[in-house]
């Protein structure tokens, strides 16, 4: 079925309310997007946070009487008599095909491939992590799940524990397992990422070995071989002392979701505990990483 589309413009101020206005007039959905060129980085759970300019898109069914929708909405005072706008007549296509056509196999170091669940793998006898992203953050196509995926691939991660600080998808975590771990432990603020995580996990028969936890539940004593935690800068910096606290002496650690220039005041931050690599970056993100010295208190 094909559909109509409105657009207009709006400040972070008002564009709630004018995404209201339109729910009240006829509309099926209100998208806001960033007018320029804005990220908004990580918004908590729930939380909608807004651009300065942000463009605002209704969704409508084709049979809807566009000219008097805007006629009612010029009387709203929200929105000037002659308010910008522009009416789109949408493609009809199945936008969920469209989202699943596009992610294909994907290679991260010499042994690891993300493979979407509903396409066959490449190639059979390499370590093939089978995923669905669902409503988490992680299918590979991030510069920063990519550099820690290819940095997880070049790890011993026999035997070992790993800890995903921030989960997501389970992508890493599941990742680490498959390469070997014994043990995963991933942790997350969003209870979607759990849920994501776990089924994920079980797609890929390993959710015996992975425990997942809300930070408030993260059981006391975990020592971790291995620690990744994709987030961003400011809560890497402000966690550091507890990121520390969860590797083991000896133990390694990578750390991502840092925009490049963000990662000369990491690296010093956590210079404090382990012995740290030089910055890989990918685009504009950078990953961490480094081994913890061995007489670090535990
Ligand atoms: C960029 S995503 C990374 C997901 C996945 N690990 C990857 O590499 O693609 C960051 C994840 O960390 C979670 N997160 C953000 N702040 C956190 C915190 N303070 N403690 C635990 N999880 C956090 C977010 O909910 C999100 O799922």
């Amino acid at each position: 079925m094909p559909w109509i589309q409105l657009k207009l413009n709006a400040t972070s101020a008002n564009a709630e309310d004018i995404g209201e206005l339109l729910m009240s007039n006829g509309a099926l959905s209100a998208t806001f997007t960033d007018a320029q060129d804005t990220p908004v980085f990580e918004p908590l759970p729930g939380e909608t946070r807004l651009w300065g300019d942000t463009d605002i898109t209704g969704l409508y069914e084709a049979d809807a009487d566009m000219q008097a929708i805007v006629e009612v909405l010029k009387k709203s005072p929200l929105l000037a008599d002659d308010f910008a706008f522009k009416v789109e007549q949408l493609e009809d296509k199945d936008w969920e095909r469209e989202w699943m056509d596009n992610f294909h196999p994907m290679q991260f170091g010499k042994r690891l491939w993300i493979c979407p669940s509903w396409k066959p793998v490449p190639d059979e006898n390499a370590v093939n992590v089978m995923l669905d992203p669902g409503l988490a953050f992680g299918t590979g196509t991030h510069p920063t799940t990519a550099l820690c995926l290819a940095w997880l691939d070049g790890q011993d991660l026999q035997d070992k524990v790993v800890l995903d600080f921030g989960c997501g998808s389970g992508i890493l975590a599941i990742a680490a397992l498959k390469l070997g771990a014994k043990r995963v432990i991933g942790i997350d603020i969003d209870p979607q990422a759990i849920t994501a995580s776990r089924d994920n996990a079980e797609r890929n028969n390993v959710s015996e070995q992975l425990e997942l936890y809300l930070p408030a539940d993260l059981p006391e004593g975990i020592l971790a071989d291995v620690l990744v935690a994709n987030i961003l800068a400011g809560p890497l910096r402000e966690l550091s002392g507890s990121i520390e606290a969860l590797v083991k002496p000896s133990g390694k650690l990578a750390l991502s979701g840092i925009l490049e220039q963000q990662a000369d005041e990491l690296i010093e931050t956590y210079s404090q505990w382990f012995e740290m690599d030089a910055a890989q970056v990918k685009e504009e993100w950078a990953r961490l990483s480094g081994q913890k010295c061995s007489k670090s208190q535990q």
